[in-house]
Formats: structure tokens, C-alpha cells, sequence
């Protein structure tokens, strides 16, 4: 058992919090076959609007591609896990129907809940740091294994309000956001690359090498390393 200091814990989902077959399964499974009719059923939408203008940008798409082309782009991108910011967006929409739905169930590792929970009641405040929108993240704590976690966090952060997850600047506008030192933040993900970048920005990190996850046999180096929120206690500073 190792035990930290902090103001602020802030946690990954995919790999972290869920295992990653959630993501890459359930969710894109999910997103896959209602991109296409999101998109011709929301052209009024600002966002979507946005979205889809990203889209054809960073797709390199002519101006006369439909939404098949436009689906074709975000199924490729799904396809090599590539966490572009307009896809993002319209998977988080979508999710967001499909929890308010009953569709969806956030599948939570175990240890997850009681940790966030005895976290919180010490006083600590929790936030989550995500690839997946802010509105999609929002959602899946909305209807999870655990039931209705969303109050345990305080804030969210995606790669639109904060920036990439291996960037180290994406962790200094997080630590503004808090009003926090970074020192005084812990950041759990699975991903060494993104505890790299927090480190360098001054965070505590902790990896989670879950057996069985796709990062459960990586190289976490400097970083504390544990498979599961139960090898840990956080404290309030
Ligand atoms: C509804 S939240 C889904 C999370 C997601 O879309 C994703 O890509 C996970 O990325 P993370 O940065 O949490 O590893
Ligand atoms: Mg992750």
C-alpha cells in the first residue's frame, strides 16, 4: 500500500477506470452504425456543424463528399483508435442518447467506486481527464455498474478544454483550471506516455497496470505502478 497527498485526483477512463473493451467495443459498436444518421438528422445543429467542417478538413475531403464519405473518415479513424477531437464530439452525442436511452451501462473495474467514493469523503476533489467529450463522460457516469456516480467529480477535461493527453501544456491549463499547484494533484491513467507528460508539469502520477489491459505488461519507468485502486490511499494536504 503507498500513500499520497493531494488536493485534486484526476482520473483517465479507458483503461483506469473501465476496461478498454467498454471503449473499444461497447461504445464504438455502438457509435459505428449511427455516425451517418446523426449527422443528416442534426445538419441544424452548430456542433455537429462544427464537427463535420473539422471533419472534411482534417479528412482532406472535396467539398462535394457526402456523409458516406464523411462516415468513412470517422469509421477509419474508430478503426486505428485515432482520438480525433470531431469524432470525439459526435461519438459523445451519441452516447449521451444511448445512456439517456438505457442503452448503455458503464462497466467500472471493481475497485474503482469504493476508491472515488472514500476519496471524496475525505474531502478530496475529484476530476476526470478523457479523450471522450466532456458531454459523453458526463453520460457514462450517468448509468454505470455502480449506478449514478456523476457527482463524485467536480470537473471535467477533454482534449478540447484542455488539449492532448501526452502534451505536457494540456496539464498546466488543467492545473490553472483547479486553481491547484501541480504538486498537489495525482493523475491515475494507464497510458505511460500521458503520466509523462503530467510529470513533467509537476503532477504526482500513478499507472495502472491492470493485468490484462492493453498497457498491464507496460514499461510505466519512474511513475508508481499498481493494478488496481485498492493499493493506494490519497489523503487530503
Ligand atoms: C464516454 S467516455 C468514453 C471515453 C472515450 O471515448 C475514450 O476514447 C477514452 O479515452 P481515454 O482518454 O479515457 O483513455
Ligand atoms: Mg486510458
Amino acid at each position: 500500500m503507498t500513500a499520497l497527498t493531494a488536493r485534486w485526483v484526476v482520473v483517465d477512463i479507458e483503461g483506469t477506470l473501465t476496461p478498454t473493451s467498454q471503449v473499444h467495443v461497447v461504445l464504438y459498436d455502438y457509435a459505428r452504425p449511427r455516425l451517418g444518421p446523426w449527422i443528416d438528422a442534426n445538419g441544424d445543429d452548430p456542433v455537429v456543424v462544427e464537427a463535420v467542417a473539422q471533419i472534411r478538413l482534417l479528412g482532406e475531403l472535396p467539398d462535394s463528399a457526402g456523409t458516406p464519405d464523411i462516415v468513412e473518415v470517422l469509421h477509419g479513424w474508430m478503426d486505428a483508435d485515432q482520438k480525433i477531437a470531431p469524432l470525439k464530439t459526435l461519438q459523445g452525442l451519441i452516447w449521451q442518447r444511448g445512456y439517456a436511452e438505457g442503452d448503455l451501462v458503464t462497466d467500472l473495474f471493481p475497485d474503482v467506486t469504493p476508491a472515488l467514493r472514500a476519496w471524496h469523503d475525505k474531502g478530496l476533489d475529484l476530476a476526470v481527464f478523457s479523450s471522450g467529450s466532456v458531454a459523453g463522460q458526463v453520460a457514462a457516469f450517468s448509468r454505470t455498474s455502480d449506478g449514478d456516480i456523476t457527482t463524485l467529480f467536480s470537473q471535467h477535461f477533454d482534449t478540447v478544454n484542455a488539449g492532448p493527453k501526452r502534451e505536457a501544456p494540456s496539464y498546466r491549463a488543467i492545473a490553472t483550471a483547479l486553481n491547484a499547484p501541480p504538486e498537489q494533484i495525482v493523475f491515475l491513467s494507464d497510458v505511460p506516455a500521458e503520466l509523462d507528460a503530467a510529470a513533467e508539469d509537476g503532477w504526482q502520477t500513478v499507472g495502472l497496470a491492470r493485468p490484462g489491459e492493453p498497457f498491464g505488461d507496460a514499461d510505466f519507468g519512474s511513475h508508481l505502478a499498481i493494478e488496481s485502486f485498492a493499493q493506494i490511499t490519497v489523503d487530503p494536504a
